[in-house]
């Protein structure tokens, strides 16, 4: 089940943190992306080529040091078939390399829809009777706009193959509080989704005591974070916001329960552009070795403010 395996990685690995592929071609260093633009010249399949050189790099440097890797499907996407393509061959070789995937999709729509979109990232397709994998990462993303039984719609493939998911309760975008903050019948939007969770959650538990239906609770509101640690106690959090949208390991203590456990951290540029960080001596050949540093530090100083608060499981 999903959520056994990453509890196993994290404990196994003593890191809370998930690294989130986001490759921007505009980022990657000019060493890589210039050798696919001088053979396919400025084309779609030089980009993807050139983000899953990059994306294996990255993988290779920091798959002992964190939990998860968490791509985000519209950095592939945006480059059609050609970028969904790096995107099921980067999952693949994070797989071989032993880390859980993340996809984060944000998918969400009408029941019947919803089941199409589980099929495609979390379970099979069925041809006839013949059955396929197309994506098939480990856990994703869903948006919760819809309601609930949209919801339910993922809980089938989830069960049957051991997957996960991670619901968007509370995001870590600047207008997040627009509509999650509004406040319907005495609650909160957000804690609303958090009862939604935390229902599905009960249908999910794993034997770490957790389940495989977790919930986004960003970095960026650390107020809201605490309060939904406790009304969704056997979920875990997927938190974005570390780094570059200026949440710091402070910021993250009340996403983790009492028994040190029930959060994973992501950071996406802040570890895999490390590289640009030429006062810390890095450079843009050794863009691998940056990335392991800044995911190093990233575990030890949450590890360090978790322990501090007398959070932390090891
Ligand atoms: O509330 C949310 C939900 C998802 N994200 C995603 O996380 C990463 C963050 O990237 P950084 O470079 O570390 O800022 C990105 O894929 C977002 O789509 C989020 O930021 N906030």
């Amino acid at each position: 089940m999903f959520i056994d395996e990453l509890v196993k990685a994290i404990k196994e690995k003593r890191s809370n943190v998930v690294v989130g592929l986001d490759p921007r071609i505009e980022s990657i260093p000019e060493v890589v992306k210039g050798r696919y633009f001088n053979q396919y010249g400025k084309t779609l399949k030089a980009v993807a080529e050139a983000i899953l050189e990059f994306n294996k790099e990255i993988i290779d440097n920091v798959c002992d040091v964190v939990a998860a890797v968490k791509p985000q499907i519209a950095f592939y996407e945006q480059y059609g078939l050609e970028g969904l393509d790096a995107y099921i061959k980067t999952c693949k070789y994070a797989k071989e390399k032993g880390l859980l995937i993340i996809g984060d999709i944000k998918r969400g729509d009408i029941g019947t829809t919803s089941k199409a979109y589980a099929n495609a990232h979390l379970g099979n397709v069925d041809i006839e009777g013949v059955e396929h994998e197309t994506f098939a990462v480990d856990s994703i993303t869903v948006n919760p706009y819809l309601g609930g039984d949209t919801l339910e719609e993922f809980i089938e493939d989830i069960n049957e193959f051991g997957k996960g998911m991670f619901v968007l309760v509370k995001t870590s975008n600047p207008g997040s509080g627009q509509l999650q903050d509004l406040v319907v019948e005495g609650k909160r939007i957000y804690e609303v989704v958090a009862e939604m969770v935390d229902n599905l959650s009960q249908k999910t538990l794993g034997t770490c005591g957790y389940s495989s239906v977790g919930a986004v609770v960003a970095a960026t509101y650390p107020e809201q974070a605490k309060t939904l640690r406790k009304s969704m106690p056997k979920s875990y959090f997927l938190v974005p916001g570390y780094g570059a949208q200026g949440a710091s390991a402070d910021d993250i203590v009340d996403c983790f329960n009492e028994d040190g456990l029930g959060a994973v951290i992501n950071s996406s540029r802040g570890i895999i552009f490390a590289y640009k960080k030429s006062e810390k001596g890095y450079t843009q050949e050794k863009y691998g070795e940056a990335a392991r540093k800044e995911a190093l530090d990233m575990r030890d100083a949450i590890n360090k403010a978790l322990e501090s608060n007398g959070k932390c499981y090891w």
